[in-house]
């Protein structure tokens, strides 16, 4: 019999010959207290007292519907996911405060994220590079573990909570550290498990405080409640087991004993291995969108030191002021070339889950932030930010004509491709190609060099190559759309600045324009588009041009 459910997006239906395949668990904890049982088994989205949205196919491949075979109520389940990054639970201070922020919403049961205190991943990273070389009778006076343990016992005093529950922590880094100066390497893998104890004490720390003042709080470590990731140390991937098994884990907790999990970001576990992983600098961000999707919460808040996603880098530019609404696809763009403030792969579970990102600030909670979802309104919209990504390679490469065009970016691709690098920006035209390296992949300084020759020596078997570093991308967001008047006005400024841009790029992202210009000019050239894109009125002419949403004022 066919079945038609009100769906939150839209209607499906099922007819009876649909098979619908086995997408996730049956069984979901969902958006406001209800949870779904399906005929099917579909991927449950959301669902609220009187609908559900589901994903599930036919088996010709077309969309097909879902029979709902019951809907009950359950207990109260979380309502949103929010992130505390290393600035805001620097200290007991700052722990303090972001306790009584999390309080002043009584109407949210959230679940919390967070990184580790203040620059505790830097100094364990340090503290790790140090060990390496210092002598093992040298590695529990390495500075960096000295201020760990200041920061954490103090921390703990000052909250007035058992410093047993960091005491195990502490001792074991230094016992680690002590091992990373026997065996004079630090190997990827024991980097992560080295770093994860920034997370792992702040989350206890905090978890504690809240116990204390009455709140009640369990902490998760998330590599025991199911992020899986791939094997690739300090810059893992989670995979999609992640979702169901997150779900489950928080959702049953919640129904045996409610209490506000207080997770660690940033950290996974290995499936191939088992061991500890990281998601990547800045993967707190990540863990909170990922959480999100899982349980398909109605909002991810990431709370930072500043009020939203601003304009631009504000060390760069201290003019810089708050974005008020974002896409999904601008927020991963602007983080992908290099904005610090969102991680770069963290809008991809929000996009998935259609779950609004909220930016804030910590420090100034009444400050509206950055609201990022699926679209907004981009009538009224040029520049949304200017990112500048330092320090990037170049190559240029031109076909020897041994090759047909289609034989030769084919073959330039594989070669990236068999080296495992990734390519940020390209050019192209008929017989060269002109592109940018992302220096994420380029991690290790003696590796940078050996893997740019072969990639050079690989390439020049089909092309003439010219090696180009130093270089900076800029990367333009906003409205492509009206590219040729954001193009206009960049170029005016940096035609009156004297810079060359080296290459250009606007391709499939319909957010992004990407210059290439020299890195000891680059900030001088960001600092002058700011001042034009968001520091100076915008002209009649902008206006109307703006206004027409697409069509170009003449020129000047
Ligand atoms: N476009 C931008 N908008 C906001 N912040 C930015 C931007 N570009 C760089 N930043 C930097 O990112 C920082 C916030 O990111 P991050 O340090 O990762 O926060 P947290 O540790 O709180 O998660 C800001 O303090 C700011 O210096
Ligand atoms: N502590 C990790 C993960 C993280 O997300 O940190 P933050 O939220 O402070 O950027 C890092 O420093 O990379």
């Amino acid at each position: 019999m066919a079945t038609q459910v009100g769906c939150v997006k839209s209607v499906f239906h099922v007819s009876t010959n649909s098979q619908i395949f086995h997408r996730e668990s049956p069984l979901l904890p969902c958006r406001i207290g209800y949870t779904a049982r399906v005929a099917h088994v579909p991927l449950v989205r959301k669902v609220s007292s009187n609908a559900i949205r589901v994903r599930c196919c036919s088996n010709n491949g077309r969309k097909s519907g879902v029979a709902v075979e019951k809907v009950e109520e359950i207990e109260n389940s979380y309502t949103c996911v929010m992130k505390f990054g290393g600035s805001s639970v620097a200290n007991a201070v700052r722990m303090r405060e972001v306790a009584n922020l999390i309080l002043s919403f009584p109407e949210e049961r959230p679940i919390i994220v967070l990184s580790a205190m203040g620059k505790t991943t830097n100094r364990l990273l340090l503290a790790g590079e140090k060990a390496v070389s210092c002598g093992v009778t040298n590695a529990d006076s390495i500075d960096e573990l000295s201020d760990i343990k200041d920061l954490h016992l103090r921390t703990v005093e000052e909250l007035g909570v058992d410093r047993d529950v960091i005491a195990k922590h502490l001792e074991e880094l230094e016992q680690l550290l002590k091992g990373i100066a026997m065996m004079k390497e630090l190997t990827p893998r024991t980097q992560d498990y080295l770093v994860s104890f920034g997370e792992c004490m702040s989350t206890r720390i905090f978890a504690a405080y809240l116990n204390k003042i009455g709140v009640k709080a369990s902490q998760y470590d998330a590599f025991e409640i199911g992020f899986i990731t791939t094997d690739d140390f300090t810059n893992a991937d989670i995979l999609e087991a992640t979702y169901p098994a997150v779900a489950k884990r928080l959702h049953s907790d919640w129904v045996s004993d409610p209490a506000i999990p207080v997770i660690t970001g940033f950290l996974g576990k290995a499936r191939k291995s088992c061991a500890v992983t990281t998601l990547g600098r800045g993967g707190s961000d990540l863990t909170a969108t990922t959480i999100g999707k899982a349980l398909g919460l109605p909002e991810i808040q990431v709370w930072k030191d500043v009020d939203g996603v601003l304009t631009c880098d504000p060390n760069l530019c201290p003019q810089a002021e708050p974005v008020p609404f974002l896409t999904f696809d601008e927020a991963a763009e602007l983080a992908y070339f290099g904005a610090q403030v969102l991680h770069p792969q963290s809008m991809r579970p929000a996009r998935e889950g259609d779950i609004p990102v909220r930016v804030k600030n910590s420090y100034n909670p009444k400050a509206p932030g950055t609201l990022i979802t699926k679209t907004r309104d981009m009538s009224k919209a040029l520049l949304t930010s200017i990112v500048l990504k330092r320090n990037v390679t170049m190559l240029d490469i031109v076909s020897t004509r041994m090759l047909g065009q289609f034989g030769f970016l084919a073959k330039v691709f594989s070669i990236f491709e068999d080296l495992g690098i990734s390519v940020d920006v390209v050019a192209t035209s008929e017989v060269s190609i002109s592109l940018t390296l992302d220096p994420s992949k380029l991690w290790s300084r003696e590796l940078i060099q050996q893997e740019l020759d072969y990639v050079v020596e690989e390439l020049e078997k089909i092309s003439v190559v010219n090696l180009l570093k130093n270089r900076s991308i800029i990367s333009l967001i906003g409205n492509v759309q009206m590219s040729s008047l954001i193009l206009e006005k960049a170029f005016q400024v940096l035609r009156t600045l004297g810079v060359t841009v080296q290459m250009i790029s606007q391709g499939a992202s319909k957010v992004n324009i990407s210059l290439v210009v020299n890195d000891n000019e680059a900030e001088q050239c960001v600092r002058a588009l700011h001042k034009t894109f968001f520091e100076c009125e915008v002209s009649e002419l902008e206006n109307e041009c703006i206004s027409k949403n697409g069509s170009v004022p003449a020129l000047s």
